[in-house]
């Protein structure tokens, strides 16, 4: 990773964006696949989908710079993203007009990027399968989305498909810490593995999460992590567990939880999903278990589609007032 000072300023998740194919920390199937189509100059229109941040967008920006020096850069390549209009006009106008003039600098084709492609209208879509026909000859596609389903099928069998799967930790740790020592930040086990959680494989969120982390409280801590993205304590789940299990008066579980989400800003959400982690490591009988885990699926679908947080943690505290009268569960240690 080379970084220079004009870069100081960016934000991390560019300022560390491999710039090389070498430097992606993942998926080498893909890259080595890539290469060896770029080393015999058989390139096929790509269609690259998955999750956020596990780079798509940088792969083939790396391949760009490795088949174009960085004066043809500009006038080979058209990179076309989520800011730019999604409709049928910007395919009849931008990039019919990229894709059907030939350029003098460089023989071979040129590269059209359309980044979170999922964006585009059918028509837009539609409109575009038959310039990939039309001017194989001078350009190549490159479709990025995170929903395959949102392609439509007559793209999706001009392309070659790669599934960027999401990070895994080992691959994402070793990176997590040389920026941390690039940056000198203070970085603790605990630290690592509450981004680790936070991430679900996403190295932008990791980054991201690492940066905001450094800049407010300088040392990243597991804890730190936690309160700068407004994610509840391990100590908070623990204080709502307990309550939620053994808190009789519903009135009172009501208001402590109420209390504690409004005095550390946390959301009901995100309550649930760290409650359900913990529920698997009490032993609850199946049928009791199974009957609490829908009620938890419901209220998040209901949290989903926009209705009341306080509606919603009155019903989660009520699923386990029910399952506690069906069998006594007694205090946990969740830590
Ligand atoms: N495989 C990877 N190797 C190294 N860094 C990565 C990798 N994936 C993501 N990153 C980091 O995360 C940032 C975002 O990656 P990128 O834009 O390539 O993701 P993406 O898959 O295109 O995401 P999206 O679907 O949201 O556009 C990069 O700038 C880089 O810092």
């Amino acid at each position: 990773m080379t970084v220079g000072e004009a870069s100081k300023n960016l934000p991390w998740v560019e300022k560390y964006r491999p710039s090389k194919l070498e430097e992606l920390i993942s998926h080498d199937d893909i890259i080595k696949t890539i290469n060896q189509f770029m080393k015999e100059n058989q390139l096929p229109h790509l269609l690259f989908y998955g999750p956020p941040g596990t780079g798509k967008t940088s792969t083939i920006l790396a391949c760009a710079r490795q088949m174009y020096t960085p004066q043809q850069f500009n006038s080979m390549v058209l990179e076309l993203n989520a800011s730019d209009d999604r409709g049928i006009g910007i395919v009849r106008g931008q990039i019919l007009s990229f894709a059907s003039t030939r350029t003098i600098f460089k023989a071979g084709p040129k590269l059209i990027i359309l980044d979170e492609a999922d964006a585009m209208t059918n028509d837009a879509q539609n409109a575009l399968r038959r310039i990939i026909e039309k001017y194989t000859e001078n350009v190549r596609f490159c479709i990025i989305c995170n929903y395959l389903g949102k392609i439509i099928p007559a793209l999706q069998s001009r392309c070659t498909r790669f599934r960027f799967a999401p990070l895994q930790q080992s691959q994402i740790v070793p990176r997590l810490k040389e920026v941390a020592a690039a940056e000198n930040v203070k970085l603790s086990e605990d630290g690592i593995k509450a981004l680790l959680a936070l991430s679900g494989g996403d190295m932008r969120k990791v980054l991201n999460t690492l940066q905001s982390t450094w800049l407010a409280y300088r040392d990243v801590t597991e804890d730190n992590v936690y309160t700068c993205v407004g994610h509840p304590l391990r100590s908070d789940i623990t204080k709502i567990f307990n309550w939620l299990l053994t808190e009789n008066d519903f009135a009172v579980c009501f208001q402590n939880i109420q209390d504690l989400k409004l005095a550390k800003g946390l959301a009901l959400g995100d309550i649930l999903t760290e409650v359900h982690t913990i529920i698997q490591r009490v032993k609850l009988p199946a049928e009791v278990l199974v009957s609490l885990l829908i009620k938890m699926s419901d209220a998040e679908a209901r949290l989903a589609s926009g209705c009341s947080e306080r509606i919603e943690l009155a019903a989660l505290i009520a699923a386990f007032q029910i399952a506690r009268d069906q069998v006594q569960i007694g205090t946990t240690d969740t830590s």
